[in-house]
């Protein structure tokens, strides 16, 4: 199974090592890759050197410059989220071409749009009983750094081990009537999903991870959840379908 997290499920480093438990807890029956964001580390890096972001699409407008920053943010991450999984190894894209990409659109920057996983290390590293820890940068065409949202990168990797994939975040799934707890959907179909990204009741950072979900699917992972990272028991309850919001074709 695949499990991505980013800034909203590490707001602290109490709810950082809960996720690991969770993951702990789901790797004895399970073999699981993590793949993470970490967009308010970025934001924070950035900050500290008066760089500058602005978001397009939801994406982060990446110069080189920024780039760098980005790259030695989620680098600094995944050694941490790698030591909090425990018996775990942690990669960004460059490591054995694990994520290659290409430039997504070219006003965005370096940013990327993954074309390639380098699958068999990630069931080299399974099999060995190692977690591999993903971060989202990628080795793009000049042999140079992209910038990926970790949801998208993540369904890459959903997609190319063919494998489930549950999105953590900081709400129990997609609500009909966001923020109302009481209007949480169980499922959701892809015409639903894009009726609510048109009718606008599916918003902001809902938005990519939906459709990165939708994505997984497409790419030929078995299910695609979205559920908070906060809850006890998540991933084997999202798993088995019991929690969280299940995108469906
Ligand atoms: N219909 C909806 N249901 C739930 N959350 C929504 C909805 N529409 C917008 N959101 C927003 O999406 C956020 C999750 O996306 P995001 O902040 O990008 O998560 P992460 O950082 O974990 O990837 C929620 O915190 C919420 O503010
Ligand atoms: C291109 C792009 O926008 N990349 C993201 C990568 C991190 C990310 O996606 O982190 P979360 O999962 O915490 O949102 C960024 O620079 O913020």
């Amino acid at each position: 199974m695949i499990v991505k997290y980013g800034g909203n499920a590490m707001k602290s480093a109490e709810l950082r090592r809960a996720v690991a438990g969770e993951i702990a807890a789901l790797r004895a029956g399970v073999p699981v890759v993590v793949v993470h964001g970490g967009g308010p580390v970025i934001e924070r890096e950035l900050a500290a050197r008066g760089i500058a972001s602005e978001f397009r699409g939801g994406l982060r407008v990446t110069s080189p410059d920024a780039m760098n920053v980005v790259e030695m943010a989620l680098a600094q991450l995944n050694k941490q989220l790698s030591q909090d999984v425990g018996a775990a190894v942690g990669l960004l894209g460059r490591d054995s071409r694990l994520l290659v990409a290409e430039v997504l659109d070219p006003a965005l920057g370096r940013v990327g749009r993954v074309t390639e996983v380098n699958a068999d290390l990630l069931r080299t590293l399974l099999g060995a009983g190692i977690t591999p820890v993903v971060g989202c940068v990628a080795v793009g065409p000049d042999g140079e750094a992209l910038n990926v949202n970790a949801d998208t990168a993540a369904a890459a990797v959903a997609g190319a081990l063919g494998e489930g994939i549950v999105f953590l975040t900081d709400v129990d799934g997609v609500y009909r009537a966001y923020p109302d707890p009481d209007s949480l959907a169980p499922h959701l179909t892809r015409a639903e999903a894009e009726a609510g990204i048109r009718g606008g009741w599916i918003a902001g950072g809902m938005i990519p991870k939906v459709r990165a979900a939708l994505d997984a699917l497409d790419a030929g992972a078995p299910f695609a959840v979205i559920a908070s990272g906060m809850r006890e028991g998540v991933l084997a309850a999202a798993a088995r379908g019991e929690a969280g919001t299940r995108l469906t074709p």
